[in-house]
């Protein structure tokens, strides 16, 4: 599992730290990260003679920027610093100083012939976007061609919420101290940082046991997926209930059922207009066209996908067994009636419909997604996965750690996936998983899978994906 800390967290483990450590010694070892990071971007033998300039701010990100700066120096690079604050870390000037290295004057003339720029205006002390001073060098940086090296964060993004609140230098690669901070993690501020390099400065052992967030990994996943024993028939693997569909929508029916058929669940019923679609591409389901309370034995529901204003919401959500509401589901859901449940709600809005469940534009969803989906879990006291380029689940009543999904791939981004994750994820809460791991499983495997079904490299249908599901899942566990 890989974790992220707020960076309260990290500057307490940091300060115990360094109370046991000769002083300098936390930004030494940044700083030896840094540099050795830089030496293997730059490639072997293209560290001397290459042009490095390094944007320094007030603070000791600005420190971290300039002792790595005095590293590269000693080994023949052409070093210079940008001084972009009211003043500079003056034990790492001395020592840049010391290297050989030079402070310019004029910024833009050794930007226009730079091989490699360390940006290390803000890192954890930053508030806000960029400065305005610093926004013309900054662009010179992007525009320059040379490969920018954001120093723990890119200068501007918001370390403990992914938020960007103006300019932001965007980075080829960050090399980030001691842990993760959630703004790495998620977007809008994750696609500034690039390719994301952690260099242990020995603060692992004082970080607490609960993170502000969480990515599964492959080791964590296969952990969570639900295996069949041998004496294991379809009601104890689980059934799985599906209300999805309508005439019009027939299509979101096969594929929820498609998600759902590759979770784990002993068997997939199918409530509602489209059965003869969903018979006709996948036999194996059972099919009911009555109310979904008639339709027989069912250990979690998953309604809403292409439902339009059919009914069946309120049916399911009266029963006593876990419900994945997506979609059409959750237009006008009521917070109250999920709030009464006694068994586990989870809901699938994309920033579309958590702007609609929350009151606001879609945009204020997007720029600050952790805070939504933990105001969202909180509010309706369910577990939310709020779907994007960085998918997040929080618990139910938005507590504890939020689970960040690293597989998301762009191409996911195609009419019907989403009908494919909850059929999913309903699946895994049939076979027994709790709500947070049956969401964040099903949103690591659907990724996995979307990755499989385009190569890193094609346009893919929803279709693929459920057809990739077997493969992922397999990825997962061997
Ligand atoms: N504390 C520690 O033990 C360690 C800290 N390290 C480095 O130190 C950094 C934190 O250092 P600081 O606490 O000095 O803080 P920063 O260097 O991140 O930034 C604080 C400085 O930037 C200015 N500033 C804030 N917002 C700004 C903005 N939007 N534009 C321009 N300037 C802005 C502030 O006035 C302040 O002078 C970490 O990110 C990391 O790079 C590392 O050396 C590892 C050890
Ligand atoms: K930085």
């Amino acid at each position: 599992m890989r974790t992220a800390y707020r960076v309260e967290t990290v500057r307490a483990a940091e300060a115990e730290l360094m109370s046991r450590l000769p002083e300098g010694t936390l930004m030494r070892r940044a700083a030896a990260g840094l540099a050795a990071a830089c030496f293997s971007l730059l490639g072997r033998g293209r560290v001397y003679g290459a042009r490095v300039v390094l944007l320094v701010g007030s603070g000791d990100n600005g420190g971290d920027a300039l002792y790595a700066g005095a590293r590269l120096a000693r080994r023949g690079a052409g070093v210079t610093a940008v001084l972009l604050g009211s003043r500079a870390h003056a034990g790492g000037l001395a020592a840049l100083r010391a290297a050989g290295g030079r402070v310019a004057e004029d910024p833009f003339e050794p930007l226009a012939a730079a091989d490699l720029v360390l940006d290390g205006i803000t890192g954890i002390g930053g508030h806000g976007g960029l400065r305005p001073d610093a926004v013309p060098v900054a662009r010179a940086a992007r525009g320059s061609g040379a490969v920018v090296v954001a120093v723990d964060l890119p200068s501007g993004v918001d370390a403990d919420t992914g938020e960007v609140a103006g300019e932001v230098l965007r980075a080829d690669a960050t090399v980030t101290f001691g842990a993760y901070k959630p703004g790495l993690l998620i977007d809008p501020a994750r696609e500034y940082a690039g390719a994301v390099r952690l260099v242990g400065i020995g603060l692992e052992d004082l970080l607490p046991s609960v993170p502000e967030l969480q990515a599964l990994q492959h080791e964590d996943v296969a952990r969570m997926l639900p295996v069949p024993a041998a004496e294991s028939d379809k009601y104890r693997r689980g059934v799985v209930g599906v209300v999805a569909g309508s005439r019009r929508y027939p299509g979101a029916a096969v594929l929820a059922v498609a998600g759902a058929l590759h979770g784990g669940a002993g068997a997939v019923r199918y409530v509602g207009p489209a059965g003869e679609a969903v018979i006709a591409r996948f036999p194996e389901t059972l099919v009911h066209a009555g109310p979904p309370a008639k339709a027989g034995r069912v250990q979690a529901w998953v309604v809403g996908p292409g439902l339009g204003d059919a009914p069946g919401v309120d049916d399911v959500l009266a029963s006593d067994v876990p419900v994945a509401v997506d979609a059409d589901g959750l237009r006008g859901l009521s917070a109250e009636l999920v709030r009464a449940r006694t068994a586990p709600t989870l809901l699938t809005p994309h920033a579309g419909e958590a702007a609609a469940l929350l009151g606001v534009a879609r945009e204020a969803v997007e720029a600050r997604r952790l805070a939504a989906v933990r105001e969202l879990a909180t509010r309706f006291g369910a577990t939310v996965l709020l779907k994007g380029s960085t998918t997040l689940v929080a618990e139910a009543g938005g507590r504890g750690p939020v689970r960040v999904n690293p597989t998301g791939t762009s191409w996911l981004a195609t009419a019907g996936s989403g009908d494919v994750l909850s059929g999913l994820a309903g699946s895994l809460l049939a076979a027994g998983l709790p709500a947070i791991d049956a969401a964040s499983a099903a949103a690591y495997l659907h990724g996995l899978a979307a990755r499989r079904a385009s190569g890193g490299a094609s346009p893919i249908a929803a279709g693929e994906v459920a057809s990739a599901l077997s493969d992922a899942w397999r990825d997962v566990t061997s």
